[in-house]
């Protein structure tokens, strides 16, 4: 799939190009035909116009006589041949060619896409027909939804289960199309955007709209057979309501009205409703750590004793003392970004997670990102990056994973996580016997226009990417117990792209640079 990183976005507009042009040439031959057919008509009509003023005249010469018998037969003959020259047929052959050769989007892309708006709708708060008009968080971009857009993202919502969603965008269709010009060609009518409308209201538990929309919808169509049924339904559900809340008791039916609408199975959200809001507050960057929190934070240049360090020390600012977070600045030079973007772009694959229970990697919905291995070895420019974060982190980087790059599509996020294995799922990294995640250096490579901070559920603590920073952060305690204080996410991207490079530095090597401790904390370190 193509959704799940910008990068491979791009390629659509490739695609696009070979597209446009591809029906710019069937509309030129068209065309051309067209207008040949069009002048051999007026020859024509010309011609005969002449002959018809005194027909016996016309034949009775010779010369007509022969010409008309050449137009109708050889010169007819033509125009028929031209007539059924099917010119789109080649154009179509062309189209099948690119299909193996271009990227195309899939139903499961517009799907995915369609989430992906969706889940920022919900993350960063916005309102529906602002969406539409091309606002995202009070940025005006030129891009317009029309009806059919909207109805489109109604349609996915209700395949996907989501009948909060259909109720806000069929709302919007409906809106739109009023406004619209009437000519408009649409593939859907009032009536249908009704009986999504009807059948998304009834699902969420309002009878009395469902019936509503239920009678509108027949007011245009009184013939049509679902709606009727669901009608009585609807009306039988009220009465039986009425009734119980008179008696006062609890639903018992379970029987629905019938929708042979397309459905599809939802995913359920991997975390409980507190973290969720703190999630969305982080993300829209309206939640905010303590005074208490804030007060001892520093920034200042460390060179961690590393003799390299003492000539070029780093810039470090602290973003949480406990759990120690920093970000290092000007951790990733401009030069090197473009080497390892441009490594990873063509060994993109849709990043994983790790099932909690069977151990397997699958891709799941609260990851949508594309990511790629570097080994250390493959370029010096990694093997500096490597270096580079031994340096600012004092570890050894023996027994860490390979630096994996990120970039996330429209919307891409990763929902609140630990980067630890946590004991009921130790298997994770033990075919390495390395131990566990001790460690995360997290480079950004890109600025985001909008959204996609790191965010630390726990801590009320967010990080706004910033191009060739770097943030660092232990993730175990002295005794190698998970720091569930560590939690964190990166909050889907509004607007732009985004680049990420993960180091996972593990517990194996760093008895002398990291000692433990039987007591799980103390406050934390300084280098
Ligand atoms: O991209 C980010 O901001 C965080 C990524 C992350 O947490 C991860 O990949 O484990
Ligand atoms: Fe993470």
């Amino acid at each position: 799939e193509v959704y799940t990183a910008l990068a491979d976005m791009e390629e659509l507009l490739e695609t696009e190009t070979v597209l446009i042009s591809n029906l710019e040439g069937f509309i030129k031959v068209e065309q051309e035909k067209l207008d040949y057919l069009k002048t051999k008509m007026q020859e024509y009509q010309r011609e005969h116009a002449e002959a018809a003023i005194d027909v016996t005249t016309y034949v009775s010469n010779p010369i007509n006589a022969y010409l008309l018998t050449k137009r109708l037969t050889t010169d007819w003959k033509q125009v028929e041949n031209l007539m059924a020259h099917d010119v789109g047929g080649e154009f179509l052959r062309n189209i099948s060619n690119y299909r193996s050769i271009l990227k195309f989007p899939s139903e499961e892309d517009l799907n995915g896409a369609a989430v992906a708006l969706m889940r920022l709708q919900d993350t960063y708060n916005l309102d529906t027909s602002s969406l539409a008009r091309g606002e995202l968080n009070g940025v005006q971009y030129s891009t317009e939804m029309s009806s059919d857009d909207c109805f489109e993202l109604g349609r996915q919502s209700y395949v996907n289960h989501d009948y909060y969603h259909t109720v806000l965008w069929m709302n919007e269709a409906m809106t739109r199309m009023s406004y619209e010009p009437r000519n408009r060609s649409l593939p859907f009518s009032k009536a249908d955007i009704l009986e999504y409308l009807a059948f998304s209201t009834y699902k969420q538990g309002d009878v009395e709209s469902a019936l509503s929309m239920t009678n509108e919808l027949l007011q245009l169509l009184p013939t049509h057979e679902r709606a009727n049924g669901n009608k009585v339904y609807y009306e039988k559900e009220l009465k039986e309501l009425s009734a119980k809340k008179k008696v006062k008791g609890d639903d018992g039916s379970d029987e629905t009205p019938k929708s042979d609408l397309p459905i599809a199975k939802a995913e359920p959200s991997v975390y409980d409703y507190t973290e969720r809001k703190a999630y969305e507050l982080l993300c829209q960057g309206k939640l905010k750590p303590t005074p208490e929190q804030l007060r001892p934070l520093r920034c200042r240049y460390v060179d961690n004793n590393v003799p390299f360090l003492k000539i070029g020390p780093m810039k470090m600012e602290e973003a949480s003392k406990d759990p120690y977070i920093v970000i290092y600045h000007d951790a990733m030079f401009d030069s090197e970004i473009e080497i390892i973007k441009k490594m990873a772009r063509p060994r993109f694959r849709r990043a994983t997670v790790q099932n909690a229970i069977t151990g397997e990697l699958e891709t799941a919905n609260y990851r949508i990102s594309k990511s790629a291995w570097l080994r250390t070895e493959e370029h010096p420019i990694i093997a500096n990056i490597v270096q580079r974060t031994e340096d600012m982190t004092g570890l050894d980087m023996l027994s860490a994973e390979e630096l994996q790059v990120v970039n996330y599509g429209i919307g891409g996020h990763y929902e609140p996580h630990f980067d630890f294995a946590r004991r009921e799922e130790v298997r994770a990294f033990q075919g390495l016997n390395t131990g566990n995640r001790i460690a995360t250096v997290l480079f950004y490579m890109s600025d985001v226009e909008q959204g996609g901070a790191t965010v630390f559920t726990a801590i009320n603590t967010a990080l706004k990417p910033k191009k060739g920073t770097a943030a660092f952060w232990y993730n175990l305690h002295r005794s190698g117990d998970g720091d569930y204080r560590t939690r964190h996410a990166a909050c889907p991207v509004l607007t732009g792209s985004k680049w990420v490079s993960n180091k996972w530095i593990h517990e194996a090597r760093q008895e002398f640079r990291r000692p433990c401790d039987l007591e799980p904390d103390h406050g934390e370190y300084a280098i």
